[in-house]
C-alpha cells in the first residue's frame, strides 16, 4: 500500500511538473501493479472455490483502464482498494478487541497463601484450591469462595453492575472485580482461561461471528450480484461501445460497504452488551431480540427471589416422629424433619427452604433414594420409610386419604397467598407447609419499563398454585397469570402466546424451565456469573441478576438492528447515486472508487457507534441500601 501509495504520488507530481509521459505512466503503472497484484491474487483465491468476490471486480476494471491506456484511473482505483481495506480491517479489530480490554483487567500478579507464607504468583500458576490473598483496593485474580473476611466488590467488569455488592464468607467472587475494602482470603475455584471473565469474552468472540439472518441474505445476494454487475457492464459495452464507461459501472458498483453493513453492526452490537453484563449469543439472536413482542416469566427466582422462607408449619393429628428421634419432639419440628429428609437430594429452592428453617446445627438422615417429579415433587426412600413432598395436587393422588382439617388447613394457607407443599409418609398426609419468597425490589418498575418500551404482552407461567401466583402478579403489575403448569405446560404456553402475539422471550432459571426457554424464540436467563450450564443454555444470558437488563438487552438488539438498517440504507444509497452519476457521465473510475471506500468507512464508522450506545435505561433500582442487602 505504501509503494504503491508513493508511485502513484510520483506519477502525479510528475504529471504536474510536466515531466516526460512515460515517466508519468511508468510510475502509475508501476502502482497499479504493487497494488493490483495483491487484489488480483485474493480474485483468484476467490475464483477457485467458484466465488465471485468484489475483488474480481477491482480486478477486471484496473486491467481494463491499463488496456485502454487510463493508468491513473488504474493506479487510483487499486491505491483507493487496498488503503480502503486497509482501514476497515484496523477499525474492525478495534471493535473486536474493545472487549480484550476487560481482560487486561484481571491483575498480572496473584498473592497466595501456601503453608503460611505468602507467594507472589502469575494468576495461571494459581492451582485451584489455593488460598489466594486480596488487599483492599485489590483486583482478583481468580475466580473462588471467599473463605474468610468481607468486602463490597465492584463486579462491573462481569456484571455491568456500577453499584458494589456486598460479599461474606461463602460468597462467590469473580476474577476481574475489585475489592474495595476489607481484607479477603479465597480459595481458588477456577484460574487463567477458566474463570468467568475468561469464558465471557471467549463467548462473546464467538457470538460475534455467528451469522445474523441479514447477513446471510445478504451474502446469497452477492453472490449473484457480482457475476449479474459483470453481465451488466459486457451489455453496457455491447450498447455504448464506451471501454471507460464499462468499466466504471464495474467499480461503482462493488457491494463492498453492503457485504460489511450487517456484521460490523452486530460485533459492535453485541460487544457493548456484553460491556454491560448481557450476553447475547450471536447475530440471530440479537435481530430475534430486537423484535421481541411477548415476554413470560418464570415466577421462582425470576420474578422473586429465589430464596423462600418457610412461614406455615401445620402438622396433622398422629404425625410420627422420625425413628431415631426422641418421643418429646414437638409435632412442628417432626414434621420439618420430615420434609428435610425429603429434600435431602432436592436442589429445588422448597428445598433450600426447608433446610433454612431448621436449626443449622441440626444433622438429619439423608434419603436413600429419591425420585423428583418436575413441577410435582419429591419422592424418597429412607430405610423402610417412604417421605413425599410435594404440591397439594401432586400428593393427593398419592396418598390414601385428604382428611377434611387437611383441606381448611390447605385453604388457610393458601388464603395468604403462601406456596403451599404437602408432606405425606409412607402414603399418609402427615402435615402442611407454607413458603413465602421476597420479590426482586426492582421487579415492578423493571415490568413497567418493558410496557414503556413497547413489550405487548408479560405473563407469568408457574408452576405454584394460582393463589399465591395472584398475590405476586397483583404485586408486581403482571395481568396475565398460568398457574399449576408442569413444565410441558409451559412450554404449550409459550407456544399459545407466540401465536397470539408474534416473537416471545421467556424469562427462567432454567432448572425446570428448560424446555419453555428452548421453544421460545429467546430464552433469557438471569444472574449467570459463575453458571456453566445457564451460560451455555440461554440464548442471552445476564451476568447480573436484576430484570432491569431484559429491557436494556431489547433496547440494544433494537438499536443494532436499526443500525443495519441505516447501514444497509447508506451502501444502497451510494451505489445508485454513483450509477446516476456514471448514467449521467459525471463520475469516473477514480473518483468512483473513491466514493465507493468512503461509503464503506462510513458504514463501519456507523456500526462503531453502537460500542457507545447508552441504551435509555431507567435506573428503577432500589436505594442503595436495600440493594446491597439483597446481595448479602
Ligand atoms: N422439591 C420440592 N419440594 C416441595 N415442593 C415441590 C418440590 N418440587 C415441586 N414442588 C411443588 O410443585 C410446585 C411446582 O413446582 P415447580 O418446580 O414447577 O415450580 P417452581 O419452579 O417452584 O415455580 P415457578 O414455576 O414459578 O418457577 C411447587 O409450588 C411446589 O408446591
Ligand atoms: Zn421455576
Amino acid at each position: 500500500m505504501l509503494v504503491a501509495g508513493a508511485a502513484g504520488l510520483g506519477g502525479v507530481a510528475s504529471n504536474f511538473l510536466g515531466g516526460p509521459t512515460g515517466l508519468t505512466d511508468g510510475l502509475w503503472l508501476f502502482a497499479a501493479l504493487v497494488a493490483g497484484t495483491e487484489i488480483a491474487l485474493r480474485a483468484f483465491a476467490a475464483l477457485r472455490v467458484r466465488s465471485f468476490s468484489i475483488e474480481l471486480l477491482v480486478t477486471i476494471a484496473a486491467v481494463g483502464a491499463l488496456f485502454i491506456g487510463e493508468y491513473w484511473e488504474s493506479a487510483a482505483v487499486t491505491f483507493l482498494f487496498v488503503l480502503g481495506g486497509y482501514l476497515e480491517a484496523r477499525t474492525l479489530a478495534r471493535t473486536r478487541s474493545a472487549l480484550k480490554e476487560l481482560l487486561a483487567l484481571a491483575p498480572t500478579e496473584v498473592t497466595v497463601l501456601r503453608d503460611g507464607t505468602e507467594l507472589t504468583l502469575a494468576p495461571h500458576e494459581v492451582i485451584k484450591g489455593d488460598t489466594v490473598v486480596v488487599r483492599p483496593g485489590g483486583r482478583l485474580g481468580v475466580d473462588g469462595v471467599i473463605l474468610s473476611g468481607q468486602a463490597a466488590i465492584d463486579e462491573s467488569a462481569i456484571t455491568g453492575e456500577p453499584i458494589p455488592a456486598q460479599k461474606q464468607v461463602g460468597d462467590s467472587v469473580f476474577a476481574g472485580t475489585v475489592s474495595h475494602d476489607g481484607y479477603l482470603e479465597v480459595r481458588a475455584e477456577s484460574v487463567g482461561i477458566d474463570t468467568t471473565l475468561a469464558r465471557i469474552i471467549q463467548r462473546v468472540e464467538q457470538a460475534q461471528e455467528a451469522k445474523a439472518p441479514t447477513q446471510r441474505m445478504i451474502e446469497r445476494f452477492a453472490s449473484w450480484y457480482t457475476p449479474a454487475i459483470i453481465i451488466m457492464a459486457v451489455g453496457a459495452y455491447a450498447v455504448t461501445r464506451d471501454v471507460a464507461l464499462a468499466l466504471t459501472l464495474l467499480v461503482i458498483a462493488c457491494p463492498g460497504a453492503l457485504v460489511i453493513s450487517t456484521p460490523i453492526s452486530v460485533i459492535a452490537g453485541i460487544g457493548r452488551a456484553a460491556r454491560g453484563g448481557i450476553l447475547i449469543k450471536g447475530g440471530e439472536h440479537l435481530e430475534a431480540a430486537g423484535r421481541i413482542r411477548a415476554i413470560a416469566f418464570d415466577k421462582t427466582g425470576t420474578l422473586t427471589e429465589g430464596r423462600p422462607e418457610v412461614l406455615t408449619v401445620t402438622p396433622l393429628a398422629g404425625i410420627p416422629a422420625l425413628p431415631a428421634m426422641p418421643d418429646e419432639v414437638m409435632p412442628r419440628t417432626r414434621l420439618l424433619h420430615w420434609a428435610a429428609l425429603a429434600e435431602s437430594g432436592s436442589e429445588h429452592p422448597l428445598g433450600r427452604a426447608v433446610e433454612r428453617a431448621l436449626p443449622a446445627d441440626y444433622v438429619g438422615p439423608r434419603a436413600d433414594q429419591f425420585e423428583t417429579a418436575p413441577g410435582g415433587g419429591i419422592s424418597a426412600q429412607w430405610q423402610s420409610e417412604r417421605v413425599e413432598i410435594g404440591s397439594p395436587d401432586w400428593l393427593e393422588t398419592r396418598v390414601s386419604e385428604w382428611s377434611d382439617a387437611a383441606r381448611a388447613a390447605l385453604d388457610e394457607i393458601r388464603k395468604r397467598g403462601e406456596t403451599v407443599a404437602a408432606v405425606a409418609v409412607n402414603g399418609s398426609l402427615v402435615g402442611l407447609l407454607g413458603f413465602a419468597d421476597r420479590l426482586r425490589p426492582e421487579a415492578a418498575a423493571a415490568l413497567q419499563h418493558l410496557r414503556e418500551i413497547g413489550v405487548k404482552r408479560l405473563v407469568m407461567l408457574t408452576g405454584d398454585h394460582e393463589a399465591s401466583a395472584q398475590r405476586i402478579a397483583r404485586e408486581i403489575g403482571i395481568d396475565e397469570v398460568h398457574a399449576s403448569l408442569l413444565p410441558e405446560q409451559k412450554l404449550q404456553a409459550i407456544q399459545a402466546i407466540q401465536r397470539e402475539t408474534g416473537p416471545t422471550a421467556m424469562v427462567g432459571d432454567g432448572i425446570n424451565d428448560a424446555p419453555a426457554l428452548a421453544t421460545a424464540d429467546i430464552g433469557i436467563a438471569m444472574g449467570v456469573a459463575g453458571t456453566d450450564v445457564a451460560i451455555e443454555s440461554a440464548d442471552i444470558a445476564l451476568m447480573a441478576d436484576d430484570l432491569g437488563k431484559i429491557a436494556e438487552a431489547i433496547g440494544l438488539a433494537r438499536a443494532t438492528l436499526n443500525n443495519i438498517r441505516q447501514n444497509v440504507a447508506i451502501a444502497l444509497l451510494t451505489v445508485f447515486g454513483l450509477l446516476a452519476g456514471v448514467l449521467a457521465n459525471e463520475v469516473h473510475m477514480a473518483g468512483g472508487m473513491f466514493i465507493h471506500q468512503v461509503s464503506v468507512l462510513v458504514v463501519v464508522l456507523n456500526g462503531m457507534r453502537l460500542m457507545r450506545a447508552r441504551p435509555a435505561r431507567k435506573r428503577h433500582a432500589a436505594p442503595a441500601t436495600q440493594r446491597l442487602a439483597r446481595a448479602t
